[in-house]
């Protein structure tokens, strides 16, 4: 090979070898971002993530490790030492990310950690480049779910999401009305949300605001586990309430938890012997679940697992009365 095809070949082959390398510590491709996202200003919410192109339901919108994790008690003592010990880009990556402005110097990098910490474990929060600018939305405007797995965070789209869309993640649970999920968020978060839901007319607001406040209301008595196989235990209503929950959700466009929810009729259908019933709301549940989780989430290949196999139900006959439950379509 002459000299200068020699040459050509090096560069060729450092460039692919950068460009792998920065794939796998997460950090995008060098020249912008290597994913379907673009980092803009939305008003009245800072900056936020939008998409660049058209995402199906289900689709991993982002992978990344995080900057750091830290404990969330003591974080007087941790932060400064955490920081020193990020090199220098992460650092300055770090001091990217937002935080409220009338916060004195010696307070930022603690503001800049409540601002854009995102829970992870109990007691854990992590700070992500790109995962920290998705801002807060209530309800159906919540249109990705984060997860947390053994060392990474994964976003998924809980439903289509156009080009140009803003992502939102939910920080807290929504269900609740408008004022309650606001006060809240200003509680925890210190923000008044105006996310797309919380900005709707009065008129929507009232709407919105007693499906959601029914959804948790129905789904507290669902989830009461004690009542499962209980004598006074009614099933098939146990099962109405679900699909209640379900047809709410579908109403307000509010779809996060629906794997969890198809999981506790499957639940139900094992404990009242009914395999047919179990499996298919186990279907539904793995389903739902990859869509928000993952289809490789543990939650995902655990419901795909009872729906081959029923009987292998943690609550498999629990009950002793033996009761048809139905599936999702009946
Ligand atoms: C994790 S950061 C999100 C990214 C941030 N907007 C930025 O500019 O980098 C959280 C902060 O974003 C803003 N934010 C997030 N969701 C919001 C919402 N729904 N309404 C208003 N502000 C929001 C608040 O200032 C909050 O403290």
């Amino acid at each position: 090979m002459s000299t200068s095809g020699k040459l050509y070949f090096s560069a060729a082959l450092a460039l692919g070898i950068s460009i792998i390398l920065f794939q796998l510590y997460g950090r995008g491709w060098p020249f912008g971002l290597d994913v379907p996202l673009d980092i803009v200003n939305v008003e009245g919410r800072g900056r936020g993530l939008i998409a660049t192109r058209d995402l199906p339901q289900g689709y991993l919108i982002l992978k990344e490790n995080p900057l750091f994790v830290i404990q969330a008690e003591d974080l007087g003592r941790r932060l400064p030492s955490t920081l020193s010990n990020l090199d220098k880009t992460d650092r300055e990556a770090f001091f990217q990310l937002s935080f409220p402005s009338d916060i004195p110097n010696s307070d930022i990098p603690e503001a800049i950690l409540r601002t854009n910490g995102v829970s992870i474990r109990s007691n854990e929060t992590a700070i992500f480049r790109l995962l920290s600018r998705v801002n807060h939305g209530c309800s159906h405007a919540t249109n990705s779910v984060l997860s947390w797995r053994d060392n990474h965070a994964v976003l998924y789209a809980i439903r289509p999401i156009k080009k140009g869309e803003e992502i939102f993640r939910e920080y807290v649970p929504s269900k609740f009305s408008r004022k309650v999920r606001r006060d809240n968020l200003e509680a925890l978060y210190g923000f008044r949300c105006n996310c797309p839901v919380c900005l709707l007319s009065p008129v929507e607001t009232e709407k919105s605001d007693i499906r959601l406040s029914s959804i948790a209301t129905i789904e507290a008595e669902l989830y009461d586990r004690n009542k499962l196989g209980k004598e006074e235990a009614d099933p098939k209503e146990l099962v109405r309430l679900a699909k209640r929950v379900w047809g709410l959700g579908e109403t307000e466009g509010y779809w996060v938890g629906r794997g969890r929810l198809a999981e506790e009729v499957s639940t139900i259908a094992a404990a009242y012997h009914d395999s047919d019933a179990c499996r298919q709301w186990a279907r539904l549940s793995a389903e739902w679940y990859g869509y928000e989780l993952g289809r490789d989430s543990n939650q995902t290949l655990r419901m795909i697992q009872i729906s081959l196999n029923p009987t292998s139900h943690p609550y498999w006959g629990e009950s002793r009365k033996k009761t048809e439950i139905g599936g999702p379509d009946e």
